[in-house]
């Protein structure tokens, strides 16, 4: 671990923005192995000084110019230093240089878990980071899974690495991170696995654990999700700016050194930072929305929802509805080959969100008659929202949980009887990849999908599917179901 070196306490005490990004760059570009509590602590403080207080709307204009208060070298110290005292008092170092074991772990993570306050509210801003843990012992889950790992460093075990899906994280360890553990909780009222091997029961076929397709952390992309989990906001409608303004500079620094090229959430993240307030001349954030589906599409083999719903969102805020349906109709597509379970919570929120508030005030919008060229004229878009409901039909079919009810079909059918059946009547609906469908219902999709054929098969489609004159899309056979869902 490069530690807290004395190159890094000479940039003390902080003052700028600028004095923390080179403290990054430091430990990022110096070592392989940049120094987990250390850059934790930093921005934990930072951000816990620059949210608490009511400096909210202070004018922020540069990295160099952003007064910051005073941090002083003594206050990391202290609670750098307390960080390992908690770690190394209760497990032992990794003197023999060997693999970390599951037993290890799990005292690790006995040793945050039991020293956490007794109960406190796990979905209160700023509970991320170890200043959090070492000033106020609270963290959310993140942080747990978090902590568990920089305590692994601190110990020497530089095998213990951060896996993370889009709503859940773990830790892989042993050689080429063949062990997998958890070693924090999930959602509300579900008892803990801790200790135990990922995905292994029903629970692999749910979004939550992607299809065993997370992102396995080297130590500077756990660099990078501590700097995603920083949180700016001072309340619920206002971001201290130069909280916001660091962790966009951290995001470009982490990008510039290729540490984001396979962490679309982090890409996903500075695109929304970037659509706020642009730094980089000649990055779109748009750029960045299609960049972070292009890393879900190569090293996830398209297993992740989240880059098409961040793209999706950037669309509909900027009022490019044809190119937004497209964006949630491929957010479907991913779904579809999940099975729906009660730890999927917040992806079902996303999709509801998208079905029964986005689209009918999209549709509202387009109806009102103002529009030239409305999108109800067009059979893509029609093409595209059938796509989009009946992945989410397909993603029902086959689970224990129900998706959909009235609440879906209300809207739903109120959508698509907003365009004309000269329009309806240019889709032509292909119902194919039978074998797909059907392999679904017996499991087997997720075995042969996992030689990564996304790649392959996404150049087909594409190929197939260019004719302009009308629109050709390829369903599976749910239309059935989806009409069924519309006449209930
Ligand atoms: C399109 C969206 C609704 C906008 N923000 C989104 N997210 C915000 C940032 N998120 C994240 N950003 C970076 N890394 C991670 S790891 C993780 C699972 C818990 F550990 C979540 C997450 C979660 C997803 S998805």
């Amino acid at each position: 671990m490069a530690g807290f070196r004395d190159l890094d306490k000479a940039l003390f005490p902080i003052k700028h923005i600028s004095a923390v990004v080179k403290l990054f760059r430091s430990q990022l570009e110096d070592t392989n192995e940049p120094d987990l509590a250390l850059l934790s602590i930093v921005i934990g403080l930072i951000e816990n000084q620059l949210t608490s207080r009511s400096n909210a709307g202070q004018l922020i204009d540069s990295p160099e110019t952003t007064v910051l208060p005073r941090f002083e070298l003594e206050t990391v110290e202290n609670l750098y230093r307390k960080f390992k005292i908690v770690i190394t008092g209760s497990v032992e170092p990794n003197k023999t240089k060997t693999y970390a074991t599951r037993d290890l772990v799990k005292r690790v993570s006995d040793v945050i878990w039991n020293s956490l306050t007794r109960s406190y509210y796990k979905d209160r801003a700023h509970l991320q980071s170890l200043y959090s843990y070492l000033t106020g012992s609270k963290l959310d889950c993140f942080g747990v899974a978090f902590a568990v790992v920089a305590g692994c460093q601190v110990l020497g075990y530089d095998d213990v690495h951060l896996a993370l899906s889009e709503d859940h994280a773990w830790v892989v360890f042993g050689p080429h991170g063949s062990e997998t553990a958890e070693v924090t909780w999930h959602g509300k009222g579900n008892e803990d696995k801790r200790g135990q091997e990922i995905g292994k029961l029903d629970s692999a076929r749910s979004w939550l654990y992607v299809n065993n397709k997370p992102v396995v952390c080297t130590r500077q992309m756990e660099v990078a999700a501590l700097v995603s989990a920083i949180n700016p906001s001072l309340n619920a409608s206002v971001d201290a700016t130069e909280v916001a303004l660091l962790q966009q500079e951290l995001l470009w620094l982490l990008y510039d050194l290729g540490h984001l090229k396979k962490y679309p959430m982090a890409i996903g993240n500075l695109g929304d930072l970037e659509e706020i307030s642009p730094k980089r001349p000649g990055i779109a954030c748009s750029a960045l929305f299609e960049e972070a589906i292009d890393a879900a599409r190569r090293f996830y083999n398209n297993q992740h929802v989240y880059p098409y719903t961040y793209q999706g969102g950037y669309y509909f805020r900027n009022k490019k509805y044809k190119e937004a349906f497209e964006s949630w109709a491929n957010a479907s597509d991913v779904i579809r080959l999940y099975n729906y379970s009660r730890d999927d919570e917040e992806i079902y929120k996303e999709f509801l969100e998208i079905a029964n508030e986005h689209i009918p005030y999209i549709m509202k919008i387009e109806s009102s008659g103002f529009e030239a060229n409305t999108i109800l004229k067009k059979s893509e878009c029609f093409a595209n929202l059938l796509k989009f409901y009946d992945g989410i039909c397909q993603w029902e079919e086959g689970s224990a949980t129900p998706v959909l009810h009235i609440g879906w079909a209300k809207p739903l059918v109120n959508t698509i009887s907003k365009f004309d059946a000269d329009v309806r009547a240019q889709v032509h609906i292909v119902c194919d990849n039978m074998e797909e469908k059907l392999s679904k219902k017996n499991g087997s999709i997720f075995n042969n999908n996992n030689n990564n054929n996304y790649e392959k098969e996404y150049q087909a489609t594409m190929s197939k599917s260019n004719n302009k004159d009308q629109t050709t899309s390829h369903f599976y056979p749910t239309i059935e179901a989806l009409t069924a869902a519309c006449s209930e």
